[in-house]
C-alpha cells in the first residue's frame, strides 16, 4: 500500500533519495495551483526511506501558513507497531490524509516520516514509520532513531497500541521506549535556557478496546510498566533521582474496534479529537509546558538538527539544538535586518562625505536603528533567549560601527561650518569703529558652540558611547587661535593708528624746535616725545582692554608702540635734518647773525664797517650748531630716552629687525659733519661777498650835486623841447596817452609792465656788474681756505666729540 501510495508521486531530489510533497487532491501528483484549503492539506516526508531529512520542510510550513505562526502551533507525532491503525488515527482526529493501508495487502505502508498540517488546526501531524523491524529484520536503528526523533521533536508523542499488547513487554514496544529513554535522558535531564524541564505528554492510545477490561486497569497497567521502565534506566548520576514525571505526563484513551464497533468508534474518535482542539477542556492536549518554544519559522531548521544528531548517533541535547537554531535563525533575521538597514544608511553616505551637515542626521539614525533592531526584535526574540540576545548584541554593535562615521563625519562637518561661520561673525562684527572686540569674540564663540553643541547633541544616538567632547574641544581651541589670530591683527592695525598718529602730533613741536637751534634744543624735542608717547601708551592700553590682551602681549605691544614712535621721531628728525633743510637752517641761522644787526635790521654795509669780523663771528656761531644737532643730547638728563635694543617683536615683520638704539641717537657722522660744514662755508662766502659788493656799489653811488651839474647843462635841451613844435607835439602825445591810460584806470597794469621790464633789466645788469667784481675776490679765498678749514673743522671735530660723549 505504501509502495503503490509513493508511485508516480512528486520526487524532490535529496541526495541520492527522493522526498516527497503530496496534494490530496491530485491524487499523489503535484498540483502547482492547489488552493489554500488544498495546500493546507499537503503533506510531506520530512524522513525519506534513505534516513535524510527534506529540504521541503520550510516552504511548506510556510503553505500550511503556519511560517508566521510564532508559538501558536504545536507538534504531535505517533509511535507504535506497524499497521496498528497510526495513519487511520491521525486522519480521523486531525483531518489529515496520510497512507492507510490496504486491507488486501497487508503489508508496511508509513515508510520514514510524513507531516501534515492538520484540518482547522495550527498543528503539525507526524506520521512515523511503524515499529517492530519487521520489514527490516533485526535492524532497530530507524525505528529507535525515529522513535527519538518523534520524542525530542513533538509535544504530544501518541502511543498506539492494541488492547491486547498492554502488559506485553515486547509486543508494546517497551524494549524500545526503553532504549529511547535512556539515551535520551540526558536530553531531558538538561534544563532547557528558561529553567524548567521539557516536558513530554505520552498519550496512550488503545485500540480494539472491548470493555471487558476498563481503562482505567488498563491505565494502571501502563503506568507500572512505564514506572518499570524508567527505573530500569541506568540514569547518569546527576539524574539519578529523577522521577517519570519530571519528565513525561501520562495520558490514556481507550477506542473501541473500528470494524466491529464502527458508530463508536467515530464517537469516540470525535470524543479524542476535540482534547486536541478544544483548548478550554481540562484534558486539553497541547499545554504550554509541552512547547519546545521554536517559532514556527524555525521549526524545519530545529528538526533538521535533531535529526542529524540522532543520525550521527550523538547525544540529544535540546538546549543545543536551540542554540544552533536560534544562531541560525537569528543570523538570518539579523541580516535581513541589517540589510535594509544598510539600504537606508547609504542615501547619508555621500552627503556627509562631501562635507555636507545633513540635518536631523540624528534622528534618521536612530530611526534606521530603531527600525533594525524592530525588525530583528519581532521576529528572533522567540529563539533561544541566550542566543537571540547574544546576537542582538551582535547586531547593535555592527549597527553603532556603521553609524559611528556617519556620527564622527557629521561632527567634522558641524566643526568645520560653524567655524567659518564664527570668522565671517568676527569680521562682520568687526566692520567700521565702534565695536568692542571682545564683546564680538565673545559673542562669535557663543553662538559657534552652542550651534555645535545643538547638532552634536542631535546627531548622539543613545546606547552608544559616542562622545563629541574631543572635537568640541578641538573646534575650541580653534575658535580660539582664530580669535588669537583677529586680536593680533587688531593689535597690529592699532599700533599702526598709534604710530601714524605720534607722528602726526610729533611733527609741529619737533619743527619748532628744531628751527630754532639753541641748546636745550633736544630738551624741547624730547620732553614733546615722551608727552606724545604717554599719550599713545594710554590710548594703546585703553583700547587693549576690550581685546582681553595678556599682560605679556601689552608689554611686547607696548615696547613696540614705543619703538615705532622713536622710529617715527628719528625720520622726523632726519626730514628737518637732510642736507637742503638743514643747509637752509645754517644759512637762516647765519643770515639772522651776519646780515642783520641785533634789533633785527638789515644792515647797510658801509667801507668802514668790521665786515670780517661780523662774518667770522656769524660764521663760527653758526658751525657750533652742527656739533649740536648732530647728537640727540638733551641737556637735561632726567628727559633722556631709551629703549631695549632687541624690541623687536613678530607682531609686524618691520619689527622684527634688530633696533641699536645707541646708534639712533647719532643724526651726522664726523664724516657727514664736516662735509655740511663745508658746504656751509660755501654759502657763507657768498654771502661775505655780497657784503663786500654792496659796500663797493654805495661807493659807486652818484653824488647829489652831479644832479645840479646835469640840470644846469640839461637847462638848453629842455628849452629846445618846449620851444619846438615837433617835439612839443610828442611832448603833448606822451601826455595825452598818459591822461588815458590814467583815466582807462590802466596805470596799475602799465606800471607793473614797466616794473618787470625795468626788473628784468636791472636783474641783465647786475649780473654783468657781478661778473666784472667778483673775479678777483674769489680767487682769494679759494687758495686760503685750506688752512682756515683746517682750524675750523679741528674746532667742529672737537664740538662734536665733547656732543657724542655718552648721555
Ligand atoms: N481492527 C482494527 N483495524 C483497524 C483499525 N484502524 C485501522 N484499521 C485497519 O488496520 C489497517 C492498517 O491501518 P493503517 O492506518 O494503515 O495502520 P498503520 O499503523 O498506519 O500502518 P503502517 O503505517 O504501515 O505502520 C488498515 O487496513 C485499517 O483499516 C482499528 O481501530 N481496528
Amino acid at each position: 500500500m505504501a509502495a503503490a501510495a509513493l508511485n508516480g508521486l512528486p520526487e524532490t531530489k535529496y541526495g541520492s533519495s527522493t522526498t516527497h510533497v503530496i496534494s490530496p487532491t491530485t491524487n499523489g501528483r503535484p498540483n502547482g495551483n492547489a488552493t489554500t484549503t488544498e495546500a493546507n492539506s499537503e503533506r510531506v516526508q520530512i524522513i525519506n526511506d534513505e534516513k535524510q531529512f527534506t529540504t521541503e520542510l520550510t516552504p511548506q510550513i510556510q503553505r500550511w501558513g503556519l511560517q508566521n505562526a510564532g508559538f501558536d502551533y504545536n507538534i504531535v507525532a505517533v509511535f507504535g507497531s506497524q499497521s496498528t491503525g497510526k495513519s487511520t488515527l491521525l486522519n480521523r482526529l486531525f483531518g489529515t490524509n496520510f497512507d492507510v493501508m490496504d486491507e488486501t495487502k497487508r503489508q508496511q505502508t508509513t515508510k520514514g516520516i510524513w507531516m501534515c498540517r492538520a484540518k482547522g488546526m495550527n498543528v503539525m501531524v507526524m506520521d512515523v514509520e511503524g515499529t517492530d523491524g519487521r520489514e527490516r529484520g533485526e535492524d532497530q536503528d530507524f525505528e529507535r532513531k525515529s522513535a527519538l526523533f518523534s520524542l525530542a521533536s513533538s509535544e504530544v508523542l501518541i502511543i498506539n497500541l492494541w488492547e491486547h499488547q498492554v502488559g506485553l513487554y515486547q509486543g508494546a514496544n517497551m524494549g524500545l521506549l526503553k532504549t529511547v529513554f535512556e539515551v535520551n535522558l540526558g536530553l531531558f535531564g538538561k534544563k532547557s535556557a528558561d529553567g524548567r524541564n521539557q516536558r513530554t505528554l505520552l498519550l496512550f492510545v488503545i485500540r480494539d478496546h472491548i470493555g471487558t477490561t476498563p481503562l482505567a486497569n488498563l491505565q494502571t497497567t501502563l503506568t507500572q510498566d512505564m514506572q518499570k521502565i524508567w527505573d530500569s534506566l541506568s540514569k547518569p548520576p546527576e539524574l539519578k533521582d529523577r522521577q517519570l514525571s519530571d519528565y513525561f505526563d501520562l495520558s490514556f484513551s481507550a477506542l473501541p474496534h473500528k470494524i466491529l464497533a464502527a458508530d463508536k468508534f467515530e464517537t469516540e474518535t470525535k470524543e479524542l479529537r476535540q482534547r486536541f482542539a478544544d483548548k478550554s477542556r481540562d484534558d486539553y492536549v497541547f499545554k504550554p509546558a509541552y512547547h519546545k518554544r521554536i517559532p514556527a519559522d524555525g521549526v524545519a531548521f530545529y528538526m533538521e538538527g535533531i535529526w542529524e544528531q540522532v543520525q550521527t548517533n550523538k547525544d540529544l541535547d535540546l538546549p543545543t539544538q536551540q542554540e544552533l537554531l536560534a544562531q541560525f535563525r537569528c543570523d538570518e533575521i539579523s541580516a535581513v535586518a541589517l540589510n535594509e538597514f544598510n539600504e537606508q544608511a547609504k542615501s547619508q553616505k555621500r552627503p556627509i562625505e562631501l562635507g555636507k551637515v545633513v540635518e536631523g542626521l540624528g534622528s534618521m539614525m536612530r530611526n534606521w536603528r530603531t527600525g533594525a533592531l524592530t525588525r530583528y526584535d519581532t521576529a528572533a526574540s522567540r529563539y533561544h533567549q541566550g542566543v537571540y540576545k547574544r546576537k542582538r548584541t551582535d547586531l547593535i554593535a555592527v549597527l553603532d560601527s556603521t553609524l559611528s562615521p556617519y556620527f564622527l563625519g557629521q561632527l567634522k562637518n558641524l566643526h568645520k561650518s560653524w567655524l567659518a561661520t564664527f570668522k565671517k561673525e568676527m569680521l562682520e562684527g568687526m566692520r567700521g569703529d565702534s565695536y568692542d572686540f571682545a564683546e564680538v569674540v565673545a559673542h562669535a564663540r557663543e553662538r559657534c558652540e552652542k550651534r555645535f553643541l545643538e547638532g552634536a547633541k542631535e546627531a548622539l544616538v543613545e546606547d552608544t558611547d559616542w562622545s563629541y567632547e574631543e572635537e568640541f574641544s578641538l573646534l575650541k581651541e580653534e575658535i580660539k587661535s582664530v580669535a588669537d589670530q583677529c586680536r593680533k591683527d587688531e593689535t597690529k592695525k592699532m599700533v599702526n593708528v598709534i604710530e601714524r598718529n605720534v607722528k602726526r602730533q610729533i611733527a609741529e613741536p619737533l619743527e619748532l624746535a628744531l628751527n630754532k637751534p639753541s641748546p636745550e634744543m633736544w630738551n624741547k624735542v624730547l620732553k614733546a616725545f615722551r608727552e606724545t608717547l604717554d599719550k599713545a601708551e594710554s590710548s594703546y592700553l585703553t583700547k587693549a582692554k576690550s581685546f582681553n590682551c595678556t599682560e605679556e602681549e601689552n608689554d611686547k605691544a607696548l615696547a613696540i608702540v614705543r619703538k615705532r614712535a622713536w622710529l617715527a621721531l628719528r625720520s622726523k628728525i632726519d626730514e628737518q635734518t637732510a642736507d637742503i633743510a638743514f643747509l637752509g637752517k645754517l644759512r637762516t641761522f647765519f643770515e639772522e647773525r651776519f646780515r642783520y644787526d641785533e634789533q633785527g635790521v638789515p644792515r647797510v654795509w658801509k667801507p668802514d664797517d668790521d665786515i670780517d669780523g661780523a662774518f667770522k663771528k656769524a660764521k663760527d656761531e653758526t658751525l657750533e650748531l652742527i656739533p649740536l644737532y648732530s647728537k640727540i643730547s638733551p641737556t637735561d638728563k632726567s628727559l633722556e630716552f631709551t629703549l631695549p635694543s632687541d624690541s623687536g617683536d613678530s607682531l609686524a615683520t618691520a619689527d622684527s629687525d634688530e633696533l641699536d638704539f645707541p646708534s639712533t641717537l647719532i643724526i651726522f657722522s664726523e664724516t657727514k659733519a664736516i662735509d655740511l660744514a663745508n658746504r656751509f662755508r660755501k654759502d657763507a662766502d657768498a654771502y661775505y661777498v655780497e657784503a663786500k659788493r654792496s659796500t663797493v656799489s654805495s661807493v659807486a653811488q652818484i653824488p647829489l650835486w652831479m644832479y645840479g651839474v646835469l640840470v644846469v647843462l640839461g637847462w638848453n635841451e629842455a628849452m629846445a623841447v618846449l620851444f619846438n613844435p615837433l617835439y612839443f607835439a610828442m611832448l603833448l602825445v606822451m601826455g595825452a596817452t598818459a591822461w588815458i591810460i590814467v583815466t582807462l584806470g590802466l596805470v596799475g597794469p602799465v606800471f607793473q609792465v614797466a616794473k618787470t621790464v625795468a626788473n628784468e633789466i636791472q636783474r641783465q645788469l647786475y649780473n654783468i656788474l657781478r661778473d666784472q667784481f667778483s673775479q678777483p675776490a674769489l680767487a682769494e679765498p679759494v687758495r686760503t681756505r685750506p688752512l682756515r678749514d683746517t682750524q675750523e673743522n679741528d674746532h667742529i671735530k672737537e664740538e662734536m666729540r665733547i656732543k657724542r660723549e655718552p648721555f
